[in-house]
């Protein structure tokens, strides 16, 4: 070997070395950036994801407004075959935010694939209204059935659920029966859309920031026909927690309700698309406080399988104020409710009894 070649060999050492150190020091503080946090990465279902709400809600869970800041998750995102462009897309899009929390994006369309070990599922899928009331149920039937077998089947055993297409109750219901391994306190269908555009019409009656009014309640059925209940919320105020009912009279609480009743629609008519953004929100924080729990004192509204409270018959899934503590919710007991109210549920207990086949 002459000098020239000795010294090429030298160098080419030299930067292999370089290379190798600056690499494993990448490697390294990537490795300690990726490993933020001790916590297994959970896996995350959307079917129906690459439509509007889907569109809306994988950035937020990239970012870690549903599972938290430090809890990182692989997303799979499950639709039809002929919706696959526009995932990839979406699976671009992900990739371009460059989360820590993000692991990974797997586009699916093999229903039992995109069940497989997930722990969280967001099932967005729906069947289109624009046919008959039966048609409409009975379509529902099949699709949350195969949706409950393989969730069955291939899902972690703690998975959680939450239904947000209509007929939900009945969707909800549905996979509680086609999902014998799962426990029906996984199954949960979304009422906090409801809730949250109550606390904000609330809080713009009164003039107040939406943060200072809590404890509002869906009751029942995540349709129109659900009871919106303002007065056992309360404001707080400058020397503590005011109840709601000193605050509004029975004409402010109709315009109230009416608002949030007609949410949808004035939406659409602004926008010619039916909402997404605040559907995405109200899932996040529908897991968030399922997850990591409810602040002290407060209660959230969620459609869960009834335990006779209130009477509502055992196992019906019906929106319900819950406390959560360790991933699990439990039913506010013993909360007085006034006669018309105590009218309106029942009418929704029969509506939903109707609709579950219960
Ligand atoms: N509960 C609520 O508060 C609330 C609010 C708004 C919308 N929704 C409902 O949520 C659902 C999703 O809304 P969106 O705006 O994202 O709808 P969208 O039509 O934009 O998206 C629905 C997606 O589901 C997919 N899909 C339909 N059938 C499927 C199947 N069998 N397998 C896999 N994928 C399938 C479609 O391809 C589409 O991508 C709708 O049913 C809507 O009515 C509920």
């Amino acid at each position: 070997m002459d000098a020239l070649a000795i010294i090429k060999y030298a160098c080419a050492v030299a930067v292999g070395a370089v290379s190798y150190f600056s690499l494993s020091s990448l490697y390294t503080t990537f490795g300690k950036r990726k490993g933020l946090t001790s916590l297994r990465p959970l896996r995350v279902l959307i079917t129906g994801a690459a439509g509007h709400i889907g569109y809306a809600l994988a950035p937020l869970i990239a970012r870690g407004l549903m599972c938290g800041p430090e809890q990182q998750v692989i997303l799979h995102m499950h639709d039809r075959e002929a919706a696959a462009q526009n995932l990839s897309a979406v699976q671009m899009e992900l990739d371009d935010l460059a989360s820590d929390l993000l692991l990974s994006t797997e586009i699916m369309h093999d229903l039992e694939e995109a069940c497989k070990d997930v722990d969280i599922a967001v099932l967005l899928s729906g069947i289109s209204p624009k046919r008959s009331h039966e048609d409409f149920v009975q379509e529902s039937r099949a699709m949350y059935s195969l949706l409950g077998r393989a969730l069955n089947d291939h899902a972690s055993e703690n998975v959680k659920v939450v239904v947000v297409p209509q007929p939900a109750s009945t969707n909800a219901a549905v996979i509680a029966d086609s999902a014998p391994r799962l426990s029906a306190e996984n199954i949960t269908i979304l009422s906090r859309l409801a809730q949250n555009r109550l606390t904000q019409q609330v809080a713009d009656a009164l003039n107040i920031h939406a943060s200072m009014v809590s404890n509002v309640i869906v009751w029942g059925n995540a349709t129109s026909s659900c009871v919106l209940d303002i007065l056992h919320g309360s404001v707080r105020g400058e020397r503590g927690f005011v109840p709601l009912q000193n605050c509004v009279d029975e004409e402010l609480i109709q315009i109230i309700s009416q608002a949030v009743r007609e949410r949808t629609a004035s939406i659409v008519q602004a926008r010619n698309l039916t909402p997404a953004l605040s559907v995405a929100g109200a899932i996040c924080d529908h897991f968030r406080d399922w997850q990591l729990g409810t602040p002290e004192g407060s209660w959230v509204s969620m459609g869960v399988a009834s335990d006779g409270s209130y009477g509502v018959p055992e196992g019906l899934f019906f929106s319900m104020p819950v406390t959560c503590r360790g991933g699990q919710w439990h039913i506010v007991r013993g909360l007085a409710v006034k006669e018309d109210v105590r009218e309106r549920l029942q009418a929704c207990i029969e509506e939903a009894q109707q609709e579950q086949g219960h």
